[in-house]
């Protein structure tokens, strides 16, 4: 019998309430949903804005990662053949499908993450915009002709590599899904994508809604589970790349394992992004730009520049508008229109954010505003994993809230007196993913831009993400990018072809 799409199903339809218990199967392979062979090492995954288990995560076993694989090889082998123009028309129907079935979407992805609607529906909107995005560029690709003496010539092919892995972290489940599959499909890769454990939930909506659109069964893969079903992914033969994202520590890990194969790497790893403020700056767009450097997806961003530099000079009043709009932020119910904070991801986590702000205190921050447990007054929130909005002021370098990456709403305020100063303060991190700079002097913003050692650079503003613009590390922060043209080089190989219009000529 034909599956349902999962979003059809009744126990969805509830999810606008808040309310949800997944039971369907959230492994996706051979073009349809896949129940676990065993119910090993299972997982409680929990609703992070109420504390209540929304559904089982059943890690795959050796045999199950082995059947996606093989299943999205049978996929590429004739995704493969499709011309750019056949593989970008299925593309922008997904992107479509998206776009129809956005709200729905996103209210799976608050319950599962936490986030506020407001956030999700955008990280909705980004996924299908990146969709388009190489759907558009797929009829593009193309080698090159290269005369060569008396008449023979060569010419490159853009090829794809084969079946790609992608490993996602939990705080843009969709979005991350998205990011991977677009260049990875408009390339005429298959794909095999393992979702965070802590968010199995969308990335299965996402495989479901590409076979709608009418790639070959099997083309996009999910299967789910933690370290062990990712390092057999890492490990797998037929594998030809990982696009990885999430810590350093587990990137090492991935880097080392792909090694063995050499396969071909992508690394979006965590940062400690610095964000500049120069006295000169428009100052209430510094500030704004501030929360945004900080706050967004309560504060679990990647790219976040939590490290915030304030010259001297402008100190008092930057604390005082900055104070201000946090003290502001609605926390709470991430499925109300006006929420602008939802839950962490996990109480394990929630913990861990709370332990950094209380070690900042012991060594000598002094909260501004947050940093506590917010408990809301719906009942139905109570056992969530909420925590007010975080601004520390009388930090310092050496201070581990300064130098370890927290993942939670905690912005560090830094007072710094020159440009040279705080580039080489900006600079003295093993982390180089972000970086901002707010200022009216242009030739200053260009300076700075040039000098800070991050992937990414923001003039006047911080965090936001067209897809047509490239994004990744530096330094510990990874390597390889995801979105933009560039991208395409990380999902496909070139092979040139020499051809001999002459004799052979004579030599041995
Ligand atoms: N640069 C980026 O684009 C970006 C985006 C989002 C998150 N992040 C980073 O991700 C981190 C938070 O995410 P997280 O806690 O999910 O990270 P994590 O490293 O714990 O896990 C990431 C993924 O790796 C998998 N994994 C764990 N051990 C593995 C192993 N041995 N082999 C293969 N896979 C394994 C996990 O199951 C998960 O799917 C933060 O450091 C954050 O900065 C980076
Ligand atoms: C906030 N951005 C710019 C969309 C980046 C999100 C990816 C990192 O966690």
């Amino acid at each position: 019998m034909a599956q349902q799409p999962l979003l059809s199903l009744p126990e969805f339809q509830n999810a606008s309430t808040g309310i949800l218990v997944v039971k369907e199967p959230l492994n996706f392979w051979g073009g349809q949903r896949v129940k676990p062979k065993h119910a090993k090492n299972v997982e409680p995954v929990y609703q992070p804005s109420t504390g209540s288990v929304l559904c089982d995560m059943i890690p795959c076993v050796e045999e199950e990662v082995d059947q996606a694989i093989k299943s999205a090889n049978s996929a590429y082998l004739q995704w493969r053949k499709l011309s750019g123009m056949e593989r970008s028309r299925i593309m922008l129907e997904a992107a479509r499908i998206i776009r129809e079935r956005r709200n729905e979407i996103a209210k799976v992805e608050v319950i599962n993450n936490g986030k506020s609607i407001t956030e999700a529906e955008v990280d909705i909107d980004i996924a299908w915009n990146c969709i388009e995005y190489y759907a558009g560029i797929a009829p593009t690709l193309s080698g090159q002709h290269i005369q060569l003496p008396g008449g023979s010539f060569a010419y490159t092919r853009r090829e794809p590599l084969g079946v790609c892995v992608g490993i996602g972290a939990w705080n843009y489940p969709f979005q991350i899904a998205a990011w991977k599959s677009a260049p990875a499909l408009a390339c005429g890769n298959a794909m095999v994508f393992k979702p965070s454990p802590m968010t199995p939930v969308t990335a299965v909506i996402l495989a479901e809604i590409y076979k709608e659109a009418g790639v070959p069964e099997g083309l996009f893969n999910v299967v789910q589970g933690g370290a062990e079903t990712g390092s057999l992914l890492c490990h797998h033969p037929m594998v030809a790349k990982v696009s990885f994202t999430g810590s350093v520590p587990t990137g090492k890990k991935v880097m080392e394992m792909a090694a063995k194969g050499v396969k071909q790497v992508t690394l979006e790893l965590g940062g400690k992004s610095p964000l500049i403020i120069f006295k000169d700056c428009e100052l209430e767009n510094a500030i704004k730009g501030a929360l945004m450097a900080n706050f967004l997806t309560q504060g679990e961003v990647c790219c976040n520049g939590t490290r915030v530099f304030v010259q001297r000079e402008i100190m008092p009043q930057f604390l005082e508008g900055v104070v201000k709009r946090t003290k502001a932020i609605a926390v709470g119910n991430p499925m109300l229109r006006d929420t602008r904070m939802g839950a962490l991801i996990s109480k394990p986590h929630m913990e861990k954010v709370l332990g950094f702000i209380n070690q900042a205190k012991e060594q000598g921050a002094k909260v501004l505003c947050g940093g506590e447990r917010f408990v809301p007054t719906d009942p139905k929130l109570k056992g969530g994993y909420f925590v007010t909005p975080c601004v520390l002021d009388n930090c310092s370098d050496d201070m581990t809230c300064v130098k370890e990456e927290i993942f939670g709403p905690v912005m560090s305020v830094l007072p710094f007196d020159t440009e040279e100063e705080v580039l080489e303060r900006a600079n003295n991190t093993t982390f180089g993913l972000a970086s901002g700079v707010f200022t009216r002097d242009i030739a200053r913003a260009h300076r700075v831009a040039e000098n800070l050692q991050a992937g990414t650079c923001y003039i006047n503003n911080y965090n936001v993400g067209p897809v047509e613009v490239p994004f990744g590390g530096y330094k510990m922060s990874g390597f390889g990018r995801e979105n933009g043209l560039v991208t395409i080089e990380y999902y496909s190989q070139l092979k040139t072809v020499v051809v001999e219009m002459g004799d052979v000529e004579e030599y041995f």
